[in-house]
């Protein structure tokens, strides 16, 4: 950012630490761009460790069992963390006189991010993570005995690294090793990974990492945030949303705005120690994300559901038992069609269909629990290439994500470009180029195309693809000549891209 301040670092009463804006900023602006700490790749991730790309002929460590995608990713890793844990794989080797992989590979993805950190900091003799909120003194003597027993694991794991419990000890080092090795300190440091970590996203929003980012963790939470993080492999990028005065405080949203305040804040509460307020915005998004709709006269009536928990406690309570009730049914269907053998999309075609077309009861446009129902159906018939269902399940997910998100959400124009694709795949050239054109350019406020696509730029030039396939398809279609002679849209729907929409290439 060239000495171009954009945010700086203040207390704020109730929040701590804070980000505020050091200058007015424009909608889509990168507020800051940092590289990891220290990032661990989630469990079954077929990707490279550094990088974080996804591929299929990746390089295997078979000491570490860690995978990187060229030699120039093993460099890299090999001065932040992986030369550290190859000693200690080795280490630990020579004391088990095994060969099978180190134990640490099955340890939580927090627990790893903190191995890799302090490993860093032993031989960088650097902890930047100072200063970082843990909430400590709030956490119940069972959990802080817990993180002491986890720290003491992780110490040994460094130490062996060290090569402190070799032959030849390292002067420097065990200084160095020290400077870290208090298992107090190091829990500390353990929870303060559990406040602070980012869930590291690829271009579709999939969750693929952990990452802890030093300047990034002074980003607070909110509910109607003015700040989106995104990723570009282990990069994060921060930018605004909408335009942001100066002295405002830059918030990010720590937990997905799809689903229903009751359970954003009980994580809040939870995992982070904080509560918000309602808000109006919320209320309104936990309306359409709850709506049935019963008898014939549409009567609204709220009943939350979520995937983790079901039904939801608080919101259903009400005068319509009949509602609670309808929700559950459906929910119990839903996770009998699951298990289906072989008949999976059928029953899932009836759970839907007693879900949204029913006469007594029905979930309203935005229900969570219809999105939910809508994805799982939309990937379950393009999995079995179903693909005049899969298209009509995709056009609820687009629909779903409209009323639930805020305009330009990234959720929403990831789902119109999924839409778009299988628009063009089906032949409907009109549709693709609109819902391709939208998921680019959104059609509200804000900055959509540096708001969801800036960082994400593989798929981004794959739906410039489709929309200029789709118009040179609708343009030869309109002088009738498309079906011999223009490409089929199918070979060219297949042919674009890498890694978009994989479960249709
Ligand atoms: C990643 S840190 C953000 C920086 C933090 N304020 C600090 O002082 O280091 C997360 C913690 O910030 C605080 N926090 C974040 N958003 C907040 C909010 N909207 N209201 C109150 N506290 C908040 C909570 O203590 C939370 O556990």
């Amino acid at each position: 950012m060239c000495g171009d301040v954009r945010f700086r670092a203040a207390r704020l009463p109730g929040r701590g630490r804070s980000a505020v804006a050091a200058r007015p900023l424009a909608a889509g602006e990168v507020v800051l761009s940092e590289q990891p700490w220290a990032v661990v790749l989630l469990p079954e991730q077929e990707c490279c460790d550094f990088s974080l790309q996804r591929g299929e002929r990746l390089l295997w460590c078979r000491v570490t069992g860690l995978h990187f995608a060229t030699r120039e990713d093993q460099k890299a890793a090999a001065d932040l963390y992986y030369k550290a844990e190859l000693e200690a794989a080795e280490a630990g080797r020579k004391v088990r006189g095994t060969r099978g992989p180190p134990p640490w590979r099955d340890w939580p993805a927090s627990l790893r991010l903190a191995l890799r950190a302090l490993q860093r900091g032993v031989k960088a003799a650097e902890q930047p993570w100072q200063g970082l909120e843990s909430h400590w003194e709030e956490l119940s003597e069972a959990r802080q005995q817990q993180l002491e027993e986890s720290a003491a694991r992780c110490l040994d794991v460094l130490a062996a690294g060290l090569g402190l419990f070799g032959e030849e000890e390292v002067p420097e080092a065990r200084q160095a090793f020290q400077a870290v090795a208090n298992v107090r300190q190091t829990a500390q440091f353990l929870a303060a990974v559990d406040v602070n970590a980012f869930t590291v996203t690829d271009e579709e929003l999939r969750e693929v990492g952990l990452g802890l980012y030093i300047r990034a963790a002074v980003f607070n939470h909110a509910e109607e945030p003015n700040c989106l993080q995104s990723f570009v492999g282990r990069q994060l990028v921060i930018r605004t949303c909408r335009p942001v005065p100066e002295g405002e405080e830059l918030c990010i949203t720590y937990a997905d705005l799809g689903q229903l305040s009751l359970r954003r804040r009980a994580l809040l509460r939870e995992h982070f120690h904080f509560d918000v307020p309602s808000s109006q915005e919320a209320e309104a998004r936990d309306r359409i994300l709850s709506t049935v709709l019963c008898g014939a006269d549409s009567k609204k009536v709220q009943v939350g559901w979520d995937a983790e928990c079901g039904l939801q406690g608080e919101l259903a309570e009400g005068e319509c038992a009949f509602a609670r009730d309808f929700v559950r049914k459906v929910h119990n269907q839903w996770l009998r069609a699951k298990d289906a053998r072989g008949t999976k999309v059928a029953q899932l075609q009836a759970v839907w269909l007693d879900a949204t077309a029913g006469l007594d009861c029905r979930l309203g446009a935005g229900h969570s629990m219809r999105l939910a129902l809508a994805r799982e159906l939309m990937d379950a018939c393009v999995a079995q290439e179903l693909w005049q269902e899969a298209i009509v399940f995709a056009r609820e997910v687009s629909a779903c994500s409209r009323l639930i998100y805020p305009p330009s959400w990234p959720m929403v124009s990831l789902s119109l470009a999924r839409l778009a694709k299988l628009e063009l795949f089906l032949g409907n050239f009109a549709a693709a180029i609109r819902c391709g054109e939208e998921a680019l350019h959104g059609s509200g406020t804000g900055s959509p195309t540096k708001l969801c696509w800036e960082d994400r730029r593989v798929a981004a030039e794959e739906i410039q693809q489709i929309v200029a396939q789709a118009r040179v398809e609708e343009e030869a279609m309109s002088r009738g000549y498309a079906a011999q002679e223009a490409p089929s849209s199918k070979q060219k729907a297949l042919e674009t891209g890498s890694t978009y929409l994989q479960s249709l290439d």
